[in-house]
């Protein structure tokens, strides 16, 4: 994979496995660009969900990663922004059918429900999945998402 940049935010619940997976993120040959939190005060998920999605709005990040304690406030944050598609994934097998399927560009994690090395095969499987175009395409569409498919 090439160097391309990934977005990664949490909040409070999310930024110890955050701080895990931007580090993998490296690992895996992107560039994370780290939208917060930076310690373990409790903040508010909607801030960082809406971070991640203008990063992808306005073209800072082609994905992003998101991490609060279940992965759903945040993720309903983002997908507020119609460039996001944010997809709550708990293993590997849904995180491929998010990108197959969906098309997902940005990748929800519970950091209360999942375990790190799981997560981490949930990243590796976000970033390497192509989608699959074909039948999904039409259906993506009618979501009415301006993202470019990456
Ligand atoms: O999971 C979440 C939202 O869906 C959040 O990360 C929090 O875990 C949840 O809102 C609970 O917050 P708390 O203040 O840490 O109890």
């Amino acid at each position: 994979m090439s160097d391309r940049v990934v977005a990664i935010a949490s909040d409070h619940a999310g930024y110890r496995l955050k701080q895990e997976l931007a580090e993998e993120l490296g690992k895996l040959g992107a560039q994370p660009l780290d939208l917060g939190t930076h310690d373990e005060e409790s903040v508010d998920y909607p801030d960082f969900g809406r971070a991640i999605a203008e990063a992808i709005e306005n073209g800072r990040a082609e994905r992003g990663v998101l991490v609060c304690g279940t992965g759903i406030g945040i993720s309903i944050a983002a997908n507020r922004n119609p460039a996001v598609r944010a997809a709550p994934c708990h293993d590997a097998t849904i995180t491929r059918l998010a990108r197959q399927h969906n098309d997902a560009n940005v990748l929800a994690l519970g950091a209360r429900t999942i375990g790190a090395e799981v997560a981490k095969d949930c990243l590796r499987v976000f970033l390497e999945t192509p989608f699959e175009g074909g039948r999904h395409e039409r259906r993506v569409a009618k979501l009415g998402n301006g993202a470019a498919r990456t």
